[in-house]
């Protein structure tokens, strides 16, 4: 495992050895225990379903002829699949908007997770995926992946801190953050994906976020802070933190409506965590957002 940092330590994750790189900061260490340990069925028995393991929520309408009767032996495993199949139809609108991509271009995928959205990226585009999380128990995973797929030497996951990558300026067609980008600071970050794309670069976030126009983050939104140990950022705090950093809107799209039929199925499901409701009434009251922003770097 290639590591980009100096500094390493061992420590105890649910019983077993993990490797865990010295955090930049304590609250870096809190975020690599917590991915470390995270094994949610809701997580885990999706990804079973194809193999493309993602740690971000779903879009688009219920297929309610493909889920048949609630009655059905077979219901459970059905509504496995159809939360799996709209997380993945998430990813794919994501990529749809990282542009024009070669099979020569290298991508970086920051707070890859165990990188179901990385190796989507390499199915569409051919091209090399880095990908960089706080969690070594995610980025081995990534990796068993890759090599299982016969295509690690186009994907790799590494244990780094995206606010201080290796990779080198200038040297990135594209960058991406799916629900990464609440365990940070938008200018930090965005000054990080500014320094390694190229000029002309596309840069996509799928992100929740706090709505303006509701006035503070809501009981909801910090309900979900909470659950996570993240910071919500606001709509706000992201145009203006990437216009700070040389990264122009493209597309900004308001997905709320399309992520609420996942939420209201997943509700109905054996799979729930407790947060389930907190997404719904606070899409609903108008506090939270779910969006996709697309920018080019200039
Ligand atoms: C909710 S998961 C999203 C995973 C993935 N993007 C996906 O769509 O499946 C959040 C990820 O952000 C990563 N993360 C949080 N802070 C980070 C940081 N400072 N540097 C690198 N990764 C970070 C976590 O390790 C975790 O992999
Ligand atoms: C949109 C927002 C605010 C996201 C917060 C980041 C996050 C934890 C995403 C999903 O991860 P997961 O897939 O591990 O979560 P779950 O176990 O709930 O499916
Ligand atoms: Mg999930």
């Amino acid at each position: 495992m290639e590591l980009s940092v100096t500094s390493t330590e061992f420590t105890t994750v649910n019983g077993t050895s993990a490797f865990v790189p010295s955090p930049a900061t304590p609250y870096q260490g809190d975020i690599a225990r917590y991915w470390n340990d995270e094994a949610r069925p809701v997580n885990l028995r999706l990804g079973d379903v194809d193999g493309l393991y993602h740690h971000h929520y779903g879009i688009g309408d219920v297929d309610h002829a493909a889920l048949g009767s609630t009655e059905d032996s077979a219901y459970e495993k059905k509504l496995i699949a159809e939360l799996h199949r709209l997380e993945s139809a998430q990813a794919e609108v994501l990529l749809d908007n990282l542009g024009a991509i070669g099979r020569e271009d290298t991508l970086v995928d920051a707070g890859c997770g165990r990188g179901g959205s990385s190796v989507m990226a390499h199915q569409r585009f051919g091209c090399k995926v880095e990908g960089v999380t706080l969690s070594s128990t995610q980025a081995d995973f990534g990796n068993r992946r890759a090599k299982e797929l016969g295509i690690d030497d186009h994907v790799h996951a590494q244990v780094c801190n995206m606010l201080d990558t290796p990779f080198e300026k200038g040297s990135i067609a594209a960058s991406w953050n799916n629900e990464s980008s609440m365990y940070v600071d938008l200018d930090d970050l965005f000054a990080e994906h500014s320094r390694f794309l190229k000029v002309g670069g596309r840069y996509v976030t799928v992100t929740g976020c706090w709505n303006p126009r509701y006035g503070q983050p809501s009981k909801w939104v910090s309900q979900i802070n909470a659950h996570f140990e993240c910071n919500i950022h606001s709509r706000r705090e992201y145009l203006r933190a990437m216009a700070d950093n040389r990264l122009v809107p493209q597309a900004v799209i308001d997905l709320t409506p399309d992520t609420l039929p996942y939420w209201e199925l997943r509700a109905t499901s054996s799979l729930v965590t407790g947060i389930e409701e907190a997404f719904i009434n606070s899409y609903k009251d108008g506090s939270f957002q779910y969006v996709l922003i697309a920018a080019d770097r200039v």
